[in-house]
């Protein structure tokens, strides 16, 4: 299953809020139908990268990012890159839920909707079915469509979120500790699903877990102070580290 093509491909990152060097000089290459974990210390830097990856960064004013991040030979920082296509095509789920107040259809609807991916009312209603099919939550959802998402539990909700983020085909899914508002079952229940996506997508996850990054990964991306100090298949990270400071991490010596 695994390709290994490279979906994501990032040289020389550097992110400044002011005068904080939050990402010093970060090459990182995001591979396709592979779960990648960001793991680190609080504070690292994990969510300020994954946020470059679809320019969220944009939205912070004192935020400046240098580098390149290429996907299919286009830097996305590129001025004729339009940052609402881009997220279209790099898709974001979040540490909490955050469903439209909307029904679950429109929730899911959204996307494909503003980008005009749709021509009829038919290809709209199998698109939202097959977001939620692919999310795992069709079966639970189906005979209520019109309700409001945010009646859901909060694990369904972050499913709801996740069907929203694949609705438009993205390439890339990132997700910032998604899994950190829900308890136990829909954690398993989310990273089961996780695992189901990356037959489809390229995986990008931030966790304080690192069970869950074993669990849930194939390469996990250390960061410490701001830089990228080791990055590889999960099973050698986790088993043997190569820096002296993952091994601190991993041992619970840091962090
Ligand atoms: N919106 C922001 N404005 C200013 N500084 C920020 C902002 N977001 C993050 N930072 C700073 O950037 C650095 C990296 O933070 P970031 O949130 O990316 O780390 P993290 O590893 O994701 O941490 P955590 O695990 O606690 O979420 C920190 O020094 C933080 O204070």
């Amino acid at each position: 299953m695994t390709t290994e093509t490279t979906k994501m491909t990032a040289r020389s990152v550097q992110v400044f809020y002011g005068d904080n060097h939050a990402i010093k000089d970060v090459d990182v290459d995001i591979l396709d139908n592979t779960v990648t974990a960001f793991i680190g210390p609080s504070g690292c830097g994990k969510s300020t990268f994954l946020r470059c990856l679809n320019r969220m960064n944009d939205t912070i004013d004192i935020c400046r990012v240098q580098g390149e991040i290429l996907m299919q030979g286009e830097n996305i920082y590129d001025p004729r890159v339009d940052p609402v296509q881009l997220r279209a095509k790099v898709g974001m789920v979040f540490q909490k839920p955050n469903p439209f107040p909307k029904s679950i259809y429109d929730n899911v609807a959204y996307g494909p909707k503003i980008h005009g991916l749709t021509r009829s009312k038919a290809e709209l209603d199998e698109v939202v079915e097959k977001s939620l099919r692919r999310a795992a939550l069709w079966a639970e959802v189906k005979d209520r469509l019109h309700a409001p998402g945010t009646g859901l539990s909060g694990g369904q909700q972050q499913r709801l979120c996740i069907a929203r983020a694949i609705a438009t085909n993205p390439e890339v899914l990132l997700m910032d500790e998604p899994c950190s508002a829900l308890d136990p079952i829909a954690t398993a229940q989310v990273e089961e699903l996780i695992d189901e996506l990356r037959t489809q997508f390229a995986v990008v996850i931030v966790t304080h877990s690192m069970q869950q990054a074993a669990r849930v990964s194939q390469r996990t991306a250390f960061f410490h102070l701001g830089n990228l100090v080791e990055y590889g298949e999960t099973g050698q990270i986790f088993t043997t580290p190569r820096d002296p400071r993952t091994e601190s991490y991993i041992t619970g010596r840091i962090g």
